[in-house]
């Protein structure tokens, strides 16, 4: 477990030497995959365990993970590699010993654990299953990584994420800086389709999109991004790919779920990007958060991530005419998911 000490901004102040500083055991920063043997879970863990922030890969799910991590193991990076299932009941270390072993010192705790869809399934549709699988693992976080940044992957994200607040504020342990919904696939396809629609490079553009993970409460800010031009039907039409391109991927992959390659892309960003904001870059990157620019508790929107995880949510600023629409559309929808998440741990 790394961060917060004065080898923190000795790490800052030396920017071109940590490679070889963070390395050293007492600075180890440390990942932890739930759900790592899963179809987002395996391909996120490999490239966590290719990233040079990552020192310690724990990979836990209920099933899988002690041969997911024997192989990620022999791949020649600097990272060790853990692999734990839930174990049974062993006195004197009690049912959860897997998961603890799994979660102490842990900077970064990645959950893409739960069920995916399924063609003709919303988000919502999720809820019964992910919403006790994502209470069990939080309360594994609360008790075993407190301090720890949690990334949540699960769907429904805009009803995961309050669950999970919920679940720490129990244990007394809730810090909104350290918790965040992944909305980084949702920029991802807003990017890539802007510059499959203007002729450019994919990586040179950065998409704000605001609002959930959820259809219409996913709000990509075209209007934002300079040199970009559409006619009236154009931006509908990527509005609403970008709001709907998890739908494009689970009627291709036919009954077999969901995005996963892709989603592992995109967590690998984001978990990248809050390692190397905890080490003291300022990183700004969109996430779902608990948040006051709008009605909504939560609400995905630029970040700036630091040394104790969410330090600022930037403003929103002016929505175009034609986001605003879009806005007002989608905030009864997002407060009802959000209070559907909230309700699910207090009742
Ligand atoms: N936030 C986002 O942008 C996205 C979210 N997702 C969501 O990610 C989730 C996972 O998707 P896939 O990896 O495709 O599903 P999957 O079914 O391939 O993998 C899920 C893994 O979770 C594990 N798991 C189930 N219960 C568990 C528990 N109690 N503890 C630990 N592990 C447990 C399973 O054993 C399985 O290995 C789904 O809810 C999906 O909707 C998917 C794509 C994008
Ligand atoms: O669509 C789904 O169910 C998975 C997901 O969240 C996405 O691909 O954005």
């Amino acid at each position: 477990m790394i961060f917060n000490s004065l080898a923190t901004k000795t790490i800052s102040a030396l920017r071109p030497a940590v490679r070889s500083i963070h390395s050293t055991a007492s600075q180890n920063a440390k990942v932890a995959v739930l759900g790592a043997a899963g179809g987002i879970g395996q391909p996120l863990s490999l490239l966590c365990k290719l990233s040079p922030e990552v020192d310690e890969l724990s990979c836990y799910d209920i099933v899988g993970t002690p041969g997911v991590a024997a192989d990620l193991s022999h791949i020649p990076s600097k990272s060790s590699t853990l692999g734990r299932l839930p174990s049974p009941v062993k006195w004197p270390m009690g049912p959860n010993d897997g998961l603890k072993e799994a979660l102490e010192g842990s900077d970064v705790v990645v959950i893409p654990a739960g069920v995916p869809r399924k063609p003709g399934m919303t988000r919502d549709d999720l809820f019964n299953t992910n919403a006790s699988i994502v209470q069990t693992l939080v309360e594994g976080c609360a008790k075993f990584c407190p301090d720890a940044m949690i990334a949540i992957i699960s769907n429904p994200v805009n009803s995961t994420v309050p669950i999970a607040a919920e679940v720490l504020k129990k244990h007394g342990v809730y810090n909104p800086k350290k918790l965040a919904g992944v909305t980084t696939l949702d920029v991802c396809r807003a990017n890539t389709f802007v510059g499959n629609h203007m002729g450019w490079d994919p990586k040179d553009v950065d998409v704000t999109v605001i609002g959930g993970h959820a259809g219409i409460t996913i709000l990509p800010l075209f209007s934002r991004v300079d040199g970009a031009k559409f006619t009236d039907d154009e931006l509908e039409a990527i509005t609403v790919r970008t709001q709907f391109g998890g739908d494009e991927v689970v009627a291709a992959k036919a009954g077999a779920g969901s995005a996963t390659l892709s989603m592992a892309y995109a967590g690998y960003l984001f978990t990248e990007n809050v390692l190397k904001a905890l080490r003291g870059e300022e990183i700004t990157q969109c996430a779902f958060v608990e948040s006051n620019l709008t009605e909504a508790q939560y609400f995905a929107s630029p970040v700036k991530f630091g040394k104790n995880g969410v330090e600022e949510i930037l403003p929103l600023g002016e929505l175009s005419a034609y986001e605003k629409q879009w806005f007002d559309k989608m905030m009864p929808e997002l407060k009802k998911q959000i209070q559907k998440g909230v309700d699910f741990v207090k009742k």
